[in-house]
C-alpha cells in the first residue's frame, strides 16, 4: 500500500520505518529540511534503537520523504504524527495539528479517488471529528464518508524502544466510523497483527482518542502511587523496592511501572495528564486523583534535593548530575526530571557537572552554561556530591569512579548505583 506520514518525529519516523519494512511505499511530510534530507540519505533523525538499520535499508528508497504536501495525493492512507503540546493554559494545543491538517487538505483537493487520514496524534476525544474532519473537508472539497474518510490510532509505543513496541505492541486500536476506513486499517496493519501477538481494538473514534489518554494517565498515576509509598517508605526506613516487588506479585495490580524515585517525565505523560485535567475541568469535572498525581510527581526532584540538603550545603560545590535524558535509551529532555533537578542545584549556588551517554547536546540548549562532562567518570571527579537522575545500565556498573569524588555522597533518584563501601548513598526511596 502507499501511505503517507505527516509529521516525522519520535512516533512518525518510526511508524514510516517500520511500515515500510513491512512492505509499504511510505512517505514522510515534514516541515524540517534536515529531516527530510535525513531520511532521503538513508539516516535516522533521531536517536532510537532499530531505526538505523530501518531507515538505512529503506531510506531513499520505499521509505521517503518530503516537504511536499502534493505527495500525499499519490498515498491511499495519511496517518498524522504532528505535535500536540500543552497550551499557556494546560489545554491541548492544536495549532500545529490544524496547521498540517490544512495543508494536508489543500493537497488532497485534486485528488481523484477516495482517501483516508487516519489521526494518530494524541488529541482529546472529540478532535478528529469536531476540528480535523471539518478543517480537511473544507480544505479539499471533499464529502465526509464518501472520497474522505478519517479514523484514530492512538500509538502505544516508548521512546527508547519505539522500533521494537511498534512492532510487537499489546494492542492497535482503530477507531472507526467507516466500513472504508475499518478495511484499509486492516490492510495496513495486516504484517503487524500477522507477525505479533497484538490484540485489535475496533472501536468509535472518540473511544479510540480517549483510551489513549486512559493509558497514559493510568500508568502517569501508577507511578506516582508507587512515589507515594516509596516516601512513606523512605520515612519509616522501609525498602520501596521490596514493598513493589511484593505487590508486583499480585496480578491485579502487575510488576511493570513500579519504580519509585525522581518521577516521570517526557513528551507525553506531562502534557497528556495536563490535557486530560483540562478536559475533565472544560466538562466541569474536577479530576481530583490526576491532580494529585501531578502535585506528587513535581514533589519529587524537591525530594531529591532535600535529601542532597542533608549531607552536604551545595553553595559553591561540585555536584555531578548523572543522567539527563527523561529516561534511558533515549537522548530525550522533554520534561526531564533533571531539569528540576539542576534548577534547584543552582538556586543553591551548586557548580553543576552533568553527564548523560547521549542527551547532553540536547540538555545543552536548556542550560548552555552548565558544565558537561563526557564521562560520569569526569563529572564526579572532584565532586563533593551527585544525583542519579536517569536510569542508564552504565550507572550501575559504576564502582571505583566513587573515589574520585572530594566527598562521595550518592543521592540515588532510581535505584541503580551499587550500594558500596566508602559512600554515603541514599536511595530516595529506600
Ligand atoms: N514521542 C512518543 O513517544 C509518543 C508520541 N505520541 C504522540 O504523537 C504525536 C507526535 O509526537 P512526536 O513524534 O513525539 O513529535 P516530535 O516533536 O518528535 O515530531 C513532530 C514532527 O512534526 C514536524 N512538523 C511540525 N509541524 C509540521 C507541519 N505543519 N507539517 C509537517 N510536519 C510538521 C516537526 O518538524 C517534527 O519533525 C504527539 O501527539 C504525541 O503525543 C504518541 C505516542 C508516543
Ligand atoms: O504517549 C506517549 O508518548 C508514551 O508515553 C509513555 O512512554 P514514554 O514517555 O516514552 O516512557 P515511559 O517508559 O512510559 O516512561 C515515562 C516516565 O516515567 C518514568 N517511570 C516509568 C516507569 C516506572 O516504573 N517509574 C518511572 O519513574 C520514566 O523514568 C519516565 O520518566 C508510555 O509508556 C507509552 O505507552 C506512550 O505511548
Amino acid at each position: 500500500m502507499n501511505l503517507s506520514i505527516v509529521g516525522s518525529g519520535y512516533v512518525g519516523t518510526t511508524v514510516a520505518a517500520c511500515f515500510a519494512d513491512y512492505g509499504h511505499e511510505v512517505t514522510n511530510v515534514d516541515i524540517d529540511e534536515e529531516v527530510v534530507a535525513a531520511i532521503n540519505a538513508a539516516e535516522a533523525p533521531i536517536h532510537e534503537p532499530g531505526l538505523e538499520e530501518l531507515v538505512t535499508e529503506h531510506g531513499g528508497d520505499r521509505l521517503r520523504a518530503t516537504t511536499d504536501y502534493a505527495a500525499t495525493r499519490e498515498t491511499d492512507v495519511t496517518f498524522l504524527a504532528l505535535p500536540t503540546p500543552t497550551g499557556d493554559d494546560g489545554r491541548i494545543d492544536l495549532e500545529i495539528l490544524e496547521a498540517g491538517v490544512r495543508s494536508l487538505g489543500d493537497a488532497l483537493a485534486s485528488k481523484d479517488d477516495p482517501h483516508l487520514v487516519v489521526v494518530k496524534s494524541t488529541v482529546v476525544p472529540g478532535t478528529t471529528e469536531e476540528t480535523v474532519a471539518p478543517i480537511l473537508a473544507d480544505a479539499s472539497g471533499k464529502t465526509l464518508g464518501e472520497d474522505l474518510h478519517v479514523a484514530m490510532n492512538p500509538e502505544f509505543l516508548r521512546e527508547g524502544s519505539a522500533v521494537a513496541d511498534f512492532r510487537d505492541p499489546d494492542k492497535v486500536v482503530f477507531g472507526t466510523r467507516t466500513e472504508f476506513a475499518r478495511e484499509r486499517l486492516r490492510e495496513v496493519f495486516a504484517p503487524l497483527l500477522d507477525q505479533s501477538d497484538a490484540e485489535l481494538v475496533e472501536t468509535g473514534i472518540r473511544e479510540a482518542e480517549m483510551m489513549k489518554y486512559a493509558n497514559n494517565a493510568f500508568l502517569a498515576s501508577k507511578v506516582s502511587l508507587v512515589n507515594e509509598l516509596g516516601n512513606i517508605c523512605k520515612e519509616y526506613d522501609v525498602d520501596a523496592y521490596e514493598v513493589a516487588e511484593a505487590i508486583g506479585l499480585d496480578d491485579r495490580i502487575g510488576e511493570r511501572f513500579l519504580r519509585s524515585g525522581v518521577g516521570w517525565g517526557g513528551s507525553c505523560f506531562p502534557k497528556d495528564v495536563s490535557a486530560l485535567v483540562a478536559a475533565a475541568r472544560d466538562a466541569d469535572y474536577e479530576p481530583a486523583l490526576l491532580e494529585a498525581a501531578v502535585e506528587v510527581n513535581e514533589k519529587q526532584p524537591d525530594r531529591l534535593l532535600d535529601l542532597l540538603d542533608v549531607h552536604l550545603d551545595p553553595d559553591g560545590k561540585r555536584v555531578a548530575v548523572l543522567g539527563l535524558a527523561f529516561k534511558p535509551g533515549t537522548d530525550d529532555v522533554r520534561n526531564s526530571r533533571a531539569i528540576p533537578v539542576i534548577e534547584g542545584l543552582r538556586e543553591r549556588g551548586a557548580d553543576v557537572a552533568a553527564y548523560d551517554p547521549v542527551a547532553t547536546e540536547n540538555m545543552r540548549e536548556r542550560f548552555p552554561d552548565v558544565e558537561y562532562a563526557s564521562s560520569a567518570e569526569a563529572a564526579l571527579d572532584g565532586a563533593q556530591g551527585a544525583v542519579v537522575v536517569t536510569d542508564w545500565d552504565e550507572f550501575a556498573a559504576l564502582d571505583s569512579a566513587f573515589d574520585a569524588m572530594a566527598n562521595p555522597v550518592v543521592v540515588d533518584g532510581r535505584r541503580v548505583v551499587e550500594r558500596r563501601d566508602g559512600i554515603t548513598y541514599e536511595g530516595l526511596t529506600w
